[in-house]
């Protein structure tokens, strides 16, 4: 577990809040484009906490099943048969006092989550639907939830649900914390092409913050990709790869492009 790569944001208060929230039982929702570093700050905080840290990963098809578990028939020792239920998710990091982390809150069906509702408030309780046991969670019990703001196919989040979390605004970071980042989470070391890639991924920001590409398009995700193309292949072949091909919008690669020109000779 010390070998983690941490979460790390010049703006400290980022982290400090999470882990402060954490310590006042509040329940946090993270919210921020594709490849922030949500589910990274999660693990940050599980690993600082020193806890294991339980997913869920939302979908539309996400039901009481994947959050709670299943039934299923076991040989016990006696070589009889019986019905055994395995604890999801959910009852593993509550009966635990671990750390549940939920992905893409907002793209479960709205009847999926209510479940969880007295999980997330003051009582941090839940009958198990499937057996009937009343599961109160464990001392130590923690939630944080993530949603990819403005990403298709999302809804917009039950006002009940959201109601009972508190906010973290995670953005994309830029500058030395960047090059931090790549330097200690890709393979690439050669100083000047990490600048290099930094400063484009400043002016990839500014384009994003004009409305001429999307923001995700140089997400910190894709930047690594990049990052450990470029050991292997030149630049703008693996700028192709890693950010420009991903993009439909033909106006935007181009804008992507022109960028590079004046940037990667
Ligand atoms: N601020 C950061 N500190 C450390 N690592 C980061 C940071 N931002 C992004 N990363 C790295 O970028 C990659 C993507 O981050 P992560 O998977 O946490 O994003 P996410 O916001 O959860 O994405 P998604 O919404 O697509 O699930 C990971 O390899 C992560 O280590």
């Amino acid at each position: 577990m010390s070998q983690l790569k941490k979460y790390i944001n010049n703006d400290e208060t980022v982290y400090n809040d999470a882990l402060t929230m954490i310590k006042l039982k509040k329940n946090i929702l993270l919210k921020g484009p594709t490849g922030s570093g949500k589910t990274k700050l999660a693990e940050t905080v599980a690993n600082d906490l020193n806890k294991p840290m339980y997913s869920v990963n939302c979908s539309v098809d996400l039901d009481a099943e994947s959050l709670l578990g299943f039934k299923t028939i076991e040989t016990n020792e006696k070589g009889h048969q019986e019905i055994v239920f395995i604890d999801g998710p959910v009852l593993k990091a509550m009966k635990n006092g671990d750390l549940l982390y939920i992905d893409e809150i907002n793209m479960a069906k709205p009847e999926t989550l209510p479940i969880l509702n007295g999980v997330l408030d003051y009582r941090r309780a839940l009958t198990n639907p499937f057996t009937g046991e009343v599961v109160q969670a464990k001392e130590g019990f923690s939630v944080i939830a993530a949603i990819n703001v403005g990403y298709i196919g999302t809804l917009p989040m039950n006002e009940a649900l959201k109601n009972r979390f508190v906010v973290l605004d995670v953005d994309y970071i830029d500058g030395h914390t960047l090059k931090t980042i790549i330097k200690e989470q890709s393979q690439l070391t050669d100083n000047e092409i990490i600048d290099s890639i930094v400063q484009f991924s400043k002016d990839l920001r500014i384009m994003s913050s004009q409305g001429q590409i999307s923001e995700e398009a140089a997400s910190i995700r894709a930047l690594l990709d990049l990052a450990d193309l470029a050991t292997v292949i030149p630049i703008r072949r693996a700028i192709k790869r890693a950010i420009i091909d991903k993009i439909d919008d033909e106006r935007e690669q181009q804008a992507i492009q022109n960028a590079i020109e004046l940037i990667f000779e």
